[in-house]
Order: structure tokens, then sequence, then C-alpha cells
């Protein structure tokens, strides 16, 4: 199949790299025209695991060509859309980078095409994009709702191991071509309306979104009536019903997706008149729980004005350098108006990829937050930072040495041991 896939972000530049390692023929096109420089040269501008080889294979073999412009040729099967659909103030879902892309493939396009919907927009929009855009078009588009479940850090595991693919639309030959982009990936095929596809994709992610903060709550009271968070979630989740995935107990859930599409969904039931209490719940839970985090810090140290305070971890989970809505981020900006004095450590993510207030210190090296510092606050659960000596650790920071281990990811016997004040999640 000979495909264009628009957007070079984490998702369009995972799904175009496994197509054409799969064997498709591949343009992925971005504007911006810097990735696409350096993506030629086999660059890659997101840290994910056996992206770059994948990606230096397929240009190599031409299966794969990177491009500024939507270019279609002829014996083009196919348009995978996966620009952003960032979150706006208000909750909305900007729509603006999938409507331009439809203003632009609406001019190009000369003969019967696809379009196949990647990025995640709220139900309904595939039905207007067709009465708004695609009515206009000269020639046949036909519109897919395909949503894409893969997380960063894993993606291209993700991406050849998906739980389901979901194909939502009104067109059977359409829905069988799309079909054959993934005849090389075992997983139960979910066919359905465009909305109902739409849908999934939202409801999934509120749905994970809702397991973290139930356990996040249920931490909380662990903490109120002496209770230990981790072998409750361990037994609650053996429950085949319940699942123990997504019940880590901790700062909550950050990155590109969950808060944006929580209240992406939350705002779409209002507009709909339906009040989603249970969403807003969880959407308030998850904000408090980076509150929470700082209230306890604060409780223990007394005050943490002109403490030294290293944050270990700043990616909104380890094997990514994403830090959008990072819980870590929120928690520097907190410690920073409380007067503290931040040195944050991330293995991996650097001053380019996030806004950090400028008081702060961003190191790539543990030692440089860890050294003579009051207390530390553990945001992600990097390997790295499971792996510090702690001994060594114990041995260069002041008192009174407190480790807020806010991914409850460490020892607690051994840090008391070492003579840390262990301060948990839950426990
Ligand atoms: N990040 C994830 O893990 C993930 C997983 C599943 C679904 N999604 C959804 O997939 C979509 C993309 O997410 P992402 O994280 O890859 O976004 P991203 O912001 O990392 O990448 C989007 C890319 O699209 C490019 N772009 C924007 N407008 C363009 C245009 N008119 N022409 C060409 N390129 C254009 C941008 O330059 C950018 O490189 C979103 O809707 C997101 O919700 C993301
Ligand atoms: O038990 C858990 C599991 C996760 N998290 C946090 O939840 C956030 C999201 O984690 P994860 O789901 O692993 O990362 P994403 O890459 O954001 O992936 C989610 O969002 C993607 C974009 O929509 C979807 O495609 C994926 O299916 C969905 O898991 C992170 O901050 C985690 O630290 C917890 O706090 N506790």
């Amino acid at each position: 199949m000979k495909v264009i896939v628009v957007g070079a972000g984490y998702v369009g530049l995972v799904a175009a790299a496994c197509l054409s390692q799969s064997g498709h023929q591949v343009v992925c096109v971005d504007k911006n025209i810097k990735k696409i420089e350096a993506l030629n040269n086999g660059i890659i501008p997101i840290y994910e695991e056996n992206l770059e080889s994948i990606v230096r294979e397929s240009l190599g073999n031409n299966n794969l060509q990177f491009s500024s412009k939507i270019f279609v040729s002829s014996d083009i099967d196919m348009i995978i859309i996966a620009v952003g659909t960032p979150t706006l103030p208000d909750g909305r879902v900007d729509l603006s980078q999938v409507y331009n892309v439809f203003r632009e493939i609406v001019n190009v396009v000369d003969h019967p095409i696809i379009v196949v919907m990647k990025s995640t927009v709220p139900p309904g929009v595939g039905e207007k994009v067709k009465k708004v855009f695609l009515n206009k078009s000269k020639v046949p588009i036909s519109y897919i709702s395909n949503p894409e479940f893969l997380r960063e850090g894993q993606a291209v595991w993700d991406w050849y191991n998906p739980d389901r693919i979901v194909i939502g639309g009104d067109d059977r030959e359409s829905i069988k071509k799309v079909l054959k982009l993934y005849s090389d990936i075992d997983a139960p095929r979910c066919i359905m309306d465009i909305t109902s596809a739409e849908m999934v994709k939202y409801a999934s992610n509120a749905f994970l979104a809702t397991k973290i903060s139930f356990i996040n709550e249920i931490a909380n009271l662990c903490e109120l009536v002496g209770a230990d968070i981790l072998p409750v979630a361990k037994a609650v989740g053996l429950d085949k019903r319940i699942g123990g995935q997504f019940l880590k107990a901790g700062l909550g859930y950050g990155g590109s997706c969950f808060p944006k599409d929580t209240r992406g969904l939350d705002f779409v039931s209002t507009i709909n008149g339906h009040t989603f209490n249970l969403l807003k719940s969880v959407i308030e839970v998850n904000f408090k729980q980076r509150i929470y985090a700082v209230r306890k810090l604060i409780n223990h140290l007394g005050t943490i004005n002109g403490k030294k305070v290293g944050v270990l971890g700043i990616a909104f989970k380890p094997n990514t350098d994403d830090t959008r809505e990072s819980p870590a981020i929120d928690i520097i900006k907190m410690l920073v108006d409380e007067g503290a004095d931040v040195v944050a450590y991330d293995p991996v993510v650097g001053s380019e990829q996030c806004p950090l207030p400028e008081e702060i210190t961003l190191t790539n090296n543990y030692e440089v937050a860890t050294k003579h510092a009051h207390a530390l606050v553990i945001c992600t659960e990097w390997p790295e930072i499971l792996n510090i000596d702690w001994e060594e650790v114990a041995g260069h920071m002041r008192d009174p040495k407190v480790i807020l281990d806010g991914r409850n990811c460490l020892s607690k016997s051994l840090l008391v041991e070492l003579g840390f004040k262990y301060l948990g999640i839950g426990r």
C-alpha cells in the first residue's frame, strides 16, 4: 500500500516507521522543516526505543521518505492524519491542525482516496469533517476513524502488539483497504461507525485515568487508616474483573493524552447537556494529588523556604523525554513558589524539552541534584533513579534527608535503614 502520514510526532513517526517496516511505501509529512531535515538524515527528534533503527533501515531501502509538503501522486492509496489535537484553556480540543490538513488535502487530491484519522478527535468530528470539508472535494474522499492506543516509551512494541484495532467507517471497501495496513498484526478487529470509534478512544483513556484516580484516593485513605497501598492494590488487582494494570498510586497521571482527553471528554459531555460527574472528579483528584505531595513534604520539613530540594525525574513517565503535563513540572513550580532551592534531574530531559522556572537548575547528573539536598522528590520511576547508590546519597545529603517517593518505586526498608526519612504515597 502507498500511504502518506501527515505529522511526524510520537504517533505519526511511529506509524510511518512501522508501516514502512511492514513493507508499505510511506511518505511522512511534517510542516516543521527542521524536523524533516533531521529525519532525512536519520536523526530522530523523540526518544523512543527501536524507532531510530527502523527509520534508518526504511530510509535505506526506500520504503520511507520524509517531506515538508503533502504531495499526492496518483498511486497514493490513503492519507493518514496524525497531527496534534492539543487542549485549549477551557478544556475544548484545539482541532485547528486537523482542519488545516483537510483544507490542504481537499486542494491537492486529484483521485479518489481514503483519509484515515489517527489523531484523537472528539466524537462527532469525523461526521462534521465529512460535511464541512470532504463534500467540497472534486473527487470522492472516504473517511475512516482509526484511533491509536500506543503508549509513549513503548510505542513500537505497542504498534505491533495492540489489544485491538479499531476502525470506524461507513464504506466497506475503504474499511477493507485500511485493514490491509495491519495484515501482519495479530489483534481483534473492532469495526463500527465513525462516531463510535472516536468514542472508544476517549472512553478508554477516561477509564484508565479513572483507575489511577481511584487508586490514588484509596492510597490517600490508606494513610489515614494506617493501611499500605502496595499490598492493597496488588490484592485488589488480582481480581480478574478489576485487573492489576493502572493501579499504581502516586503523583497521578500526566502526559500528552490522559489530561487532555479527560478534559476533552468532559467538554464534549457538557456541550451535549450531560454532566459527567465521575470524570470531573477523576480530573480534580489527579490535580490535587500533586498539591497533596507538596503539602506532605512541607509538613515533614516544617518550611521548605531556602531548603535544597532535588526533584528526580521530569518526564511524565520513564523511557520518554516527553514532559507535557508532567506532575514534576507542577511540583517544581509549587516548590519554587514556596521558596525552595530546586535542582531537577532527569536522565534524558534537557532544557529544550521543557519550560521550567528560571530559578531552578536542570541536570542530567543525579549527584548534582542530591548533593547537600535536604529532601528529594521522586517524580518518575526511571531505571536510572531506581539504580541510584542510595548509601552514597545518604552520605552527601543534609538532614533531615527526606525522600518523598512519589511513585512508590524505592525500597522503604532499605532507605529507612540508611537513615532517610521515607515518605511514600498511601504507605
Ligand atoms: N503521544 C501519544 O502517545 C499518542 C497516542 C495515541 C494517540 N495520540 C494522538 O495522536 C495525535 C498526535 O499526537 P502526537 O503526540 O504524535 O503529537 P505531536 O505534537 O508530537 O506531533 C504532531 C506533529 O504534527 C505536525 N503538524 C501539525 N500540523 C501539520 C500540518 N498541517 N502538516 C504537517 N504536519 C503538521 C507537527 O509539526 C508535529 O510534528 C494527537 O491527536 C494525540 O492525542 C497520541
Ligand atoms: O498505574 C498507573 C499507570 C500510569 N500512571 C501514570 O499515567 C500516565 C500515563 O501513562 P501511560 O498510559 O503509560 O502513558 P501514555 O503514553 O500517556 O499512554 C496513554 O495515552 C495514550 C494517548 O492517548 C494512549 O494511546 C495509551 O493507550 C494510554 O495508555 C503517566 O503519567 C503514568 O505515570 C499512574 O500514575 N499509575
